[in-house]
């Protein structure tokens, strides 16, 4: 029996077959058969031999049977050959992984994707719960469950922090190897527990603004989906982030370096010492603005201040080209606004948390839903509170012009 690092070197140049190859022999069969049906007709008719008399109506027949041939077959060409396409399009997203010097693999565009686009959707290969026990044996019995190409898919995956005394093939190795891959490429599914999604784990990743794309899990749906932040350009890397990158490049390269095994060269690791220190400093405020925003909830906050707070936090996001958690920080704000009782407020922020959430997490999103009901009622949002604060007008988001 194979170890599993045998399994991972075997299936290195694995390539899947493309949905469309699979879907092609239906049209073709349909095509024998339809034309199969037009040739019986065809012999029933000569078989039938008419009388010279009925030679029109034999002829009527035989071109009858043809025109019903060709139609059949025209419209399998139209609306299966549609399906066929339809396959391929959901089948076929706008990357493809490859290797890419000093990171292993990873995701390129094949072509621009616009900000907000769906770029990725994934059933994850297993969750597994937040539980107490040997992680790794508990890997390794949900790895029994799952088919063999599962499973390669599985070894597939790159790793970091294998205890290097560890003698291959044997249980402890073993052990440990499903622990390293499941903890370098898993990632949270909300309160289901922690899941591996093989697609989804070949993004690499960028700190602050130079993270393009987010993913989510989606509970409800039991998927993970990447949407763009940021428009990507034909050929330049989707990626996303792994952690709250808005600290200092010493302590974010710190983390990657403990937990993922590399030193980050992203475009924001990679700036000239004064440029990464005013970067620095532009990501520590936006990190003690967030902190300062929290404090309106024990009321040390007017709404006016705390919605200064996030107008400043979003235009040193600007300056810094971070973009993310903006439908987060709209969504917040239209909160304070609500219970401050400024509806116009409310309204303006939800819509600005609308667009953003869109972008973050996808127009389809709860909370894409959350804030189309805000709009259509901000008093609606005031009345689910359980505490309110004074009438006050808290101000709109900057460059509001409703
Ligand atoms: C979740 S995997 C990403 C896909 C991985 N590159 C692969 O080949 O399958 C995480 C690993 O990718 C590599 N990686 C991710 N982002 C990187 C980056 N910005 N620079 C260098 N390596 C990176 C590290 O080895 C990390 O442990």
């Amino acid at each position: 029996m194979s170890t599993p690092a045998r399994r991972r070197k075997q299936n290195q140049n694995r390539k899947e077959v493309p949905a469309s190859v699979t879907s092609q022999p239906k049209l073709v069969s349909a095509c024998i058969e339809c034309l199969g049906e037009c040739y019986a007709v065809l012999i029933v008719d000569i078989g039938h031999q008419p009388p010279p008399g009925n030679r029109k109506l034999g002829l009527f027949l035989v071109f009858a049977s043809l025109v019903a041939g060709v139609y059949f077959y025209c419209k399998i060409l139209l609306f299966e050959t549609s399906d066929v396409v339809k396959v391929v399009e959901t089948a076929s997203w706008p990357f493809k992984v490859v290797t890419i010097p000093g990171k292993g693999q990873g995701a390129i565009a094949t072509r621009n994707i616009s900000q907000g686009e769906l770029i990725h959707r994934e059933a994850p290969l297993f969750i597994l719960p937040q539980q107490r026990g040997s992680p790794g044996s508990v890997i390794l019995h949900a790895l029994a469950g799952l088919s063999p190409s599962q499973n390669e898919a599985f070894y597939n995956l790159s790793y970091v922090n294998l205890p290097a005394t560890l003698e291959p093939g044997t249980p402890a190795y073993n052990d440990e190897l499903a622990l390293a891959i499941f903890q370098t490429n898993s990632i949270s599914a909300a309160d289901q527990g922690v899941a591996l999604f093989p697609q989804t784990a070949r993004l690499n990743h960028g700190c602050a603004g130079a993270f393009n794309a987010v993913y989510t899990y989606r509970p409800r749906e039991g998927v993970v989906v990447v949407h763009a932040l940021k428009p990507i350009r034909e050929g330049e890397e989707v990626l996303t982030v792994y952690f709250d990158t808005k600290r200092p490049r010493d302590a974010r390269r710190a983390h990657l370096e403990a937990h993922y095994g590399f030193t980050c060269q992203c475009s924001v690791c990679s700036l000239p010492d004064e440029a990464s220190n005013a970067s620095d400093r532009r990501l520590a405020r936006m990190s003690k603005l967030y902190e300062q925003l929290a404090t309106w909830q024990d009321g040390s906050l007017t709404g006016k201040q705390a919605l200064d707070v996030a107008r400043e936090i979003w235009s040193v996001g600007e300056e810094e080209g971070y973009w993310s958690e903006r439908g987060q920080l709209a969504a917040d704000a239209a909160w304070v606004a609500a219970a401050h009782s400024d509806f116009e407020a409310t309204r303006a922020w939800a819509e600005v948390a609308k667009e953003w959430y869109a972008y973050e997490l996808g127009p389809d999103s709860e909370q894409v839903a959350r804030m189309d009901e805000v709009i259509a009622s901000p008093e609606s949002l005031r009345r689910r509170m359980a505490a309110t604060r004074a009438a006050e007008k808290v101000g709109w988001p900057d460059g509001w012009l409703g």
